[in-house]
C-alpha cells in the first residue's frame, strides 16, 4: 500500500483542486480523490486531497463525511491534516466550518487549530480579523448575494463563533510582525486562555510562510489554499519535485459549463459569449419540461461543436437570481441547474466526443464529476492561480478537466484555458 504525509479534506471540488494546485506548485506530488475512496491509496504521493461536497449540506452530514475522510487519510499514513474551505469563508450560522473543525479536532485528540482562509494570490487577505476580497470587505464583494452561502459579515471571529463550541481568538498582524516565532508565542498565549480556534490575519505570502512555520507542530490546520504554498516546506526532509505537474495530452471536443453566479464568472461568461457559441439555461423550462430543455442544450452544443469550446451557462446577476429563487426556492432551483448541467456533460462526453471540460462553480463541478464517474484527478499545470488543468481517473477514457472556483480566473479563462492544452 502507498503512503502520503499530508492529508487534506476539502469541502468542495473546485476548492480541492485549488489546494491541490498550490501543493503541486510547491513541489508536492498530489492525488485528488472524488469522495472518500473505497480502496486504500494506490499511488505513491506526498499529499492527498479528498474532495467532498460538504459545504452546504446539513452540518451533521458534513461532519460524518469529513470524519470518514479523516479515517481514510489516517489509514493512508498521513501525519498532518488540513481542512480546506473557501477563501471567502463560505458558511452559514450553522456551519459547516465550525462543526467540521470541531469534529476533526476531537477525533485527533487535539485542542487547537488555526483558521487561515487567506489567498493573497487571488487578493483574499485578512486584517484585524476582517476578510477582504480584492479592495473591499467580504460583505461588499458580491459574496453578500451568493445563492447558497451569502456572506454579510466580514469579521471572521464573529462569523465563526456561533458555528463552534470552542472559544474563537485572533492571531493578528501584530503577532505576525514577529514572524514564525511571533505566531508560536501568540498560539501559546491563546491556548493558555482556552481558545480552541484562532483566525489568522494574513496580508501576503511572507505571512503565510510565518504561519506555516509557526504552526508546524499543530496536527490540524484549516483554511483556504494559500497555505498550500508554504505548508510543504515545513515537513522534515521534504524536497520539492520539478515534474509534479506533468500530464498526458487529451484530444477531443471542448465544453464550458458555467453554473456559478459569482462576479468573476459572470464577467467571464460575457467575455466568452462574444467569442464562442453560447447558450443560457432557461430555469423556467427546467421546472416545466426538464428533459426537453436538456435535449435542446445538448443539441445546441453538438451542432456548434468545432475546434474551440461551446459554452452552456446558467449563472445570472443577483436581481434575476433572487426572482428565480423566490419563485422556485433556492435549494430546488440550484439543484435543478446542477442536474441539468451535469446531464449535459454526461451526454456530450458519452455521445458528443467531448473530452476537455471547464466547469465554473464548486457545487456545479461536484455534480459534473459525480455524473461522469470520476474517482480521482491528477493535477496538472495551472491556468490561473488556483485553477489547474487536471486529468480524470476512473472514467472510461481520460478527460481533461478544469474545475474553476466561481470567483477565480481572468476574464478570458473560458477560451484561454483551451489554448494551453497541447
Ligand atoms: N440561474 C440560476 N438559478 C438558480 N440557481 C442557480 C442559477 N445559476 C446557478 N445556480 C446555482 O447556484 C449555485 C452556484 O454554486 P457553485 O458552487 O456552483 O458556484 P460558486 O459558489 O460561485 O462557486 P465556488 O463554490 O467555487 O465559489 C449552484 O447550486 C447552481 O446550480
Ligand atoms: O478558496 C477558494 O476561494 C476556492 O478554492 C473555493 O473553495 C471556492 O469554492
Amino acid at each position: 500500500m502507498a503512503a502520503a504525509r499530508l492529508g487534506c479534506i476539502a469541502d468542495d471540488f473546485t476548492g480541492a483542486s485549488d489546494l491541490a494546485s498550490q501543493l503541486v506548485s510547491a513541489g508536492m506530488r498530489v492525488v485528488q480523490t472524488i469522495g472518500v475512496p473505497a480502496t486504500p491509496l494506490e499511488t505513491e504521493c506526498d499529499a492527498v486531497v479528498v474532495s467532498l461536497k460538504s459545504r452546504t449540506v446539513a452540518p451533521g452530514e458534513a461532519v460524518r463525511h469529513s470524519l470518514r475522510a479523516l479515517e481514510w487519510l489516517r489509514g493512508a499514513g498521513c501525519e498532518r491534516f488540513f481542512f480546506k474551505y473557501c477563501s471567502t469563508f463560505d458558511s452559514t450560522p450553522d456551519g459547516n466550518i465550525g462543526p467540521v473543525a470541531d469534529a476533526l479536532l476531537d477525533a485527533l485528540g487535539e485542542d487547537f487549530t488555526l483558521a487561515v482562509p487567506s489567498l493573497p494570490a487571488n487578493r483574499r487577505t485578512v486584517y484585524n480579523g476582517y476578510l477582504f476580497a480584492g479592495d473591499v470587505l467580504l460583505n461588499e464583494s458580491g459574496m453578500q448575494d451568493h445563492p447558497l452561502t451569502p456572506m454579510r459579515d466580514a469579521f471572521l471571529p464573529r462569523v465563526l463563533q456561533p458555528q463552534t463550541h470552542r472559544p474563537v481568538g485572533l492571531v493578528s498582524h501584530h503577532a505576525l510582525a514577529g514572524g514564525a516565532a511571533g505566531v508560536r508565542r501568540r498560539i501559546a498565549e491563546l491556548r493558555a486562555k482556552g481558545v480552541g480556534i484562532a483566525v489568522c490575519d494574513t496580508l501576503d505570502h511572507r505571512d503565510l510562510v510565518s504561519i506555516a512555520e509557526g504552526s508546524a507542530d499543530l496536527r490540524l490546520l484549516t483554511g483556504g489554499s494559500g497555505l498550500g504554498l508554504t505548508l510543504p516546506a515545513t515537513f522534515a526532509g521534504f524536497a520539492p519535485r520539478g515534474d509534479a505537474a506533468r500530464l498526458h495530452p487529451v484530444g477531443g471536443r471542448a465544453l464550458v459549463l458555467a453554473g456559478s453566479c459569482s462576479r468573476a464568472t459572470l464577467a467571464q461568461i460575457e467575455h466568452a459569449k462574444a467569442r464562442i457559441p453560447a447558450k443560457s439555461v432557461d430555469v423556467d423550462a427546467l421546472f416545466t419540461e426538464f428533459d426537453a430543455h436538456v435535449d435542446e442544450l445538448v443539441a445546441f452544443a453538438a451542432l456548434n461543436a468545432g475546434e474551440g469550446p461551446v459554452l452552456i451557462h446558467a449563472g445570472m446577476a443577483p436581481e434575476r437570481l433572487r426572482d428565480v429563487q423566490t419563485r422556485y426556492g433556492t435549494a430546488a432551483s440550484g439543484e435543478r441547474v446542477e442536474r441539468a448541467l451535469a446531464t449535459v456533460a454526461r451526454r456530450l462526453v458519452r455521445e458528443g466526443g467531448v473530452r476537455r471540460v471547464l466547469v465554473a462553480g464548486g457545487e456545479t463541478s461536484g455534480a459534473v464529476v459525480e455524473v461522469l464517474g470520476v474517482t480521482g484527478l491528477r493535477i496538472g499545470p495551472s491556468i490561473d492561480p488556483g485553477v489547474p488543468w487536471t486529468q480524470s481517473v476512473g472514467t472510461p477514457e481520460p478527460l481533461a478537466l478544469a474545475l474553476k472556483s466561481g470567483n477565480f480566473g481572468g476574464d478570458d479563462i473560458m477560451t484561454r484555458a483551451f489554448e494551453l492544452l497541447p
